[in-house]
């Protein structure tokens, strides 16, 4: 039964709850018959526990941000916690604990040069080996899916661990394996009736595969974790292992929420929302600007006018290109790739819109209904970079532009993001044409459901530009 006042929803079907209205293999189009049917809050039943989905940017900012503190927490005892033994930060409710972690990782990420040089630095070492790999296949075409995944894993690997791999070592393709396997099992069908049914948590289903994958991760990030502890000097940190290690040692309180099994967690809830969110944005990114050659040619304008001169782009530059910024902008839009972002639950008994919504309650933000919501956009249902100009061309961001969500539980690496996308965007479109195969076919866009969004699997021809 639904309490007073909650949201209206569906009729929940005995221990079944919603699954009836709600395709397990990809809910999205449900979600958007819902809201039709019972407008931007409503309510499900996952199993018997109720869940409010919240729609459109008017009520996702009622929650997200004017009643933040009430909305910031999250679910316990899913699957999703479970697969990371209940730490990280991703997962850890809203308190002292998360604050603390969260606070910690954004000083280190800002400490190693997040929105300074070494950052930046770090960022064009990694593109110099997608040029390497480009340049391999000019005249060709290829696949860019492997490539973009290592690339986005070994940016954050150099954050993490102060090191990267070549692209085919075996070790970067077992990490990007684990990511896009478990990305795709996390809120996918078996995930959803683990934890509707508590009853077949042990039996042997598909589910134990992404328990299997996430083990083997995390005895990666123990032995990575040991090897720093031989290596490192005190004080002197090369990367984010040796500043937790050092922080570690710091806190001696019982009360610490510091501990080495939390790091190998952390630096795995790092590694994985780094990997799989980035690199399907920029696949998502380059098969919209192949099969629009008109936007990327206006962008390889820009492009050239403004870094004239100049051997790389750096990310103040952005400033100068408000074309290219409205490209990068409307490709995350469309590929919406985190689509119902990670469940929150609420703290304290609340109200959204004139309902109430008792503590404890899961909140479903569906970024989707934000990110295409008509009213919001000039051109809500199709790629135009023109949702982010004004008439005089100037870049400008609308308040529905949320594909990192908002509020405190905003995503933690969307600094890092937003600068992976720019510089790696920039420099591929001024050295490289993307052409879409003449045998590829009519492109399909519609992408593959799970935490992310995938693209499907597509290939790209390659063309050097001659230099300007
Ligand atoms: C285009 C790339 C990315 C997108 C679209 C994206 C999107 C998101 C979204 C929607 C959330 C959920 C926010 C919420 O619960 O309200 C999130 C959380 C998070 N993201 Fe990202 N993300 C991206 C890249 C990254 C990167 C590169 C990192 C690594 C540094 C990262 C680390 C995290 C973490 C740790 C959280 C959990 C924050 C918390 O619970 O306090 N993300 N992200």
């Amino acid at each position: 039964r639904r309490p007073k006042n909650f949201p209206p929803g569906p009729l929940n079907v005995p221990l079944l709850g919603s699954i009836f209205h709600l395709s397990l293999e990809n809910p999205l189009k449900d979600f958007e018959k819902l809201r039709k049917s019972y407008g931007d809050v409503y309510s499900i039943f996952l199993g018997r526990e109720p869940a409010v989905v919240i729609n459109g940017v008017k009520a996702m900012k009622e929650a997200m941000v004017t009643k933040a503190a009430d909305f910031a927490g999250r679910p316990q005892g899913l699957f999703i916690n479970e697969i990371s033994d209940g730490k990280g930060v991703i997962m850890a409710d809203y308190g002292s604990k998360w604050k603390e972690q969260r606070r910690f990782a954004l000083m280190t990420l800002r400490n190693f040069g997040l929105g300074k040089n070494s950052m930046e630095e770090r960022i064009h070492d990694e593109i110099k080996h997608i040029i390497s790999t480009l340049e391999k296949n000019i005249g060709k075409t290829m696949s860019p899916k492997v490539m973009f995944h290592n690339a986005a894993s070994n940016i954050i690997c150099q954050v993490l661990f102060a090191r990267r791999y070549e692209y085919d070592d075996e070790l970067i393709k077992l990490f990007v394996e684990i990511f896009t396997e478990v990305s795709k099992i996390v809120n996918g069908l078996w995930a959803t009736l683990y934890d509707a049914f508590p009853i077949i948590r042990n039996l042997p289903l598909p589910f134990q595969k992404a328990f299997k994958k996430m083990e083997i991760y995390k005895n990666l990030s123990r032995r990575m974790v040991s090897e720093h502890k031989e290596t490192r000097v005190p004080g002197e940190p090369r990367d984010f292992i040796d500043c937790y290690l050092d922080e570690l040692e710091k806190r001696v309180d019982e009360e610490s929420s510091f501990s080495e099994e939390e790091l190998i967690i952390y630096s795995l809830n790092l590694h994985f929302a780094g990997t799989d969110t980035t690199s399907n944005t920029l696949l998502t990114g380059f098969l919209y600007l192949m099969n629009y050659p008109h936007i990327q040619e206006r962008c390889k304008h820009e492009i050239d006018r403004v870094l004239d001169g100049k051997d790389h782009v750096s990310f103040e530059d952005r400033h100068n290109m408000p074309y290219v910024q409205a490209v990068i902008h409307e490709v995350q839009r469309v590929a919406n790739t985190v689509p119902l972002s990670v469940f929150h639950r609420t703290t304290r008994d609340t109200e959204l819109m004139g309902y109430s919504i008792p503590r404890g309650t899961v909140i479903i933000q569906n970024l989707t209904s934000v990110l295409n919501e008509e009213g919001q956009w000039k051109f809500p249902h199709e790629f135009n970079p023109e949702n982010f100009l004004n008439d005089q061309g100037e870049f400008v961001k609308p308040e529905a532009f949320m594909p990192f969500s908002a509020g405190p539980r905003v995503c933690l690496g969307e600094g890092l993001a937003r600068m992976e996308l720019f510089l790696i965007m920039v420099t591929l479109l001024r050295r490289f044409k993307f052409i879409w195969p003449e045998d590829a076919g009519e492109p399909d866009f519609t992408p593959v459901y799970g935490i992310t969004l995938t693209p499907k699997p597509f290939s790209m021809k390659i063309q050097l530009r001659t230099p300007q």
